[in-house]
């Protein structure tokens, strides 16, 4: 079971499940198999599909490539599926790339200058992108040219290049941390928020559908509530309760077979999972609440302060449970109830 927990919670962190790469490539193809391929199957987030929507048909009618275009937000929200639908929306080849997979200017002097006239680069973690890569991307994006530097030390050279009109799609989880002249080259950006209950229903039933699975709508309903927001984790967890309802149940997709799941993968009410709590309860319980600054937590919790930051942080704060205050992270009433533990007096440190 706890190895089964422990893969549900890693999940959340795309790079590091590459370590358990036999069941995370099965996972990762399941996940693949219920991305949406069109604008119109994307599920929720109206604003940015109808602002996206209409960038890609001025572009579409000018036959020109789209702007650049950049995507935020926490992990699991929809980021490479956008950048998938905008290629297959222009009918444009799409080159996958990202920030850490790119260590040096020449690496992506070499992804550049390769690439075919209207193509879509994705660039997901945008803001890990070395300096002097970041600097060559500036010049691409706006005049469509790098600088191939040939030779060494005092001989090298710079030999400019022109490279066709293309679409830089970049992604990132912390776009406070993207430079100013990086994200002024795009000419649209959107921020992808959580996901509503409602919305996460719909994805629950596109994907049973998809894999031709009976989804009772108690059991959807019960799963939304239950998906942090997220729809990689509401697709995750249809994925377990199926797994329930086959192995222990009669193979429906019932209200049932969803909580009998949920309890053996220790989702709790709110949909917090393993580092969500253990986020709370240090803070309630190892710093009274606080305030701690983030590094400190992310040690007490064993993360990387990025991966607290990132990962848990931006649900807790939004479900009221955890605030950022100048001083550090604090634990609100909320946090306290849900760990079933008593709020403290708000004439204490905490809130005074
Ligand atoms: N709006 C949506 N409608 C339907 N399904 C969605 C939607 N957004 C995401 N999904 C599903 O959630 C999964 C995760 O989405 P995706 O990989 O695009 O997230 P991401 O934001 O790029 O995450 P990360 O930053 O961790 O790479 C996809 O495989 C897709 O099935």
């Amino acid at each position: 079971m706890a190895d089964e927990h422990e893969e549900l919670v890693t999940e959340r962190f795309a790079a590091e499940s590459l370590v358990q790469s036999g069941a995370d490539d099965l996972e990762r193809a399941a996940e693949a198999a219920l991305r949406p391929r069109r604008l119109e199957e994307f599920v929720g987030q109206r604003v940015v599909r109808d602002q996206l929507s209409l960038v890609l048909d001025a572009a579409r009618n000018r036959g020109k490539a789209p702007d650049h275009v950049l995507l935020s937000g926490p992990p699991g929200l929809g980021k490479t599926t956008l950048a998938m639908i905008i290629a297959a929306e222009m009918g444009a080849p799409l080159r996958v790339t990202s920030g850490p997979a790119i260590q040096h200017a020449g690496d992506l002097a070499a992804v550049l200058s390769s690439l075919e006239e209207g193509e879509v680069l994705f660039l997901d973690e945008i803001h890990r992108l070395a300096r002097p890569a970041e600097e060559l991307l500036y010049m691409a994006m706006e005049d469509f040219r790098v600088d191939v530097i040939v030779g060494k030390g005092a001989g090298a050279s710079a030999i400019p290049l022109t490279l066709p009109p293309f679409t830089v799609v970049g992604a990132t989880t912390r776009a406070g941390l993207l430079p100013a002249p990086l994200r002024d080259r795009f000419g649209f950006t959107a921020h992808l928020d959580f996901y509503a209950a409602d919305e996460l229903e719909r994805v629950l039933v596109r994907s049973a559908g998809l894999l031709g699975v009976p989804l009772d709508p108690a059991a959807a309903a019960e799963l939304a509530s239950r998906s942090r927001g997220t729809p990689r984790i509401a697709n995750r967890l249809l994925r377990r309760v199926r797994d329930w309802a086959e192995v222990r149940g009669d193979g429906t997709l019932s209200l049932v077979a969803a909580r009998s799941a949920l309890d053996v993968y220790e989702v709790d009410g709110l949909g917090l999972d393993r580092l969500d709590r253990a986020v709370l309860t240090a803070l309630c319980t190892r710093f009274g609440g606080g305030p701690v600054g983030l590094t400190t937590l992310a040690v007490a919790v064993g993360e990387e302060p990025e991966t607290v930051e990132t990962v848990a942080e931006p649900f807790l704060v939004r479900e009221g449970l955890v605030g950022r205050t100048p001083r550090g992270r604090v634990a609100l009433p909320a946090a306290w109830t849900h760990l079933g533990l008593e709020v403290p007096h708000p004439s204490g440190t905490l809130f005074g």
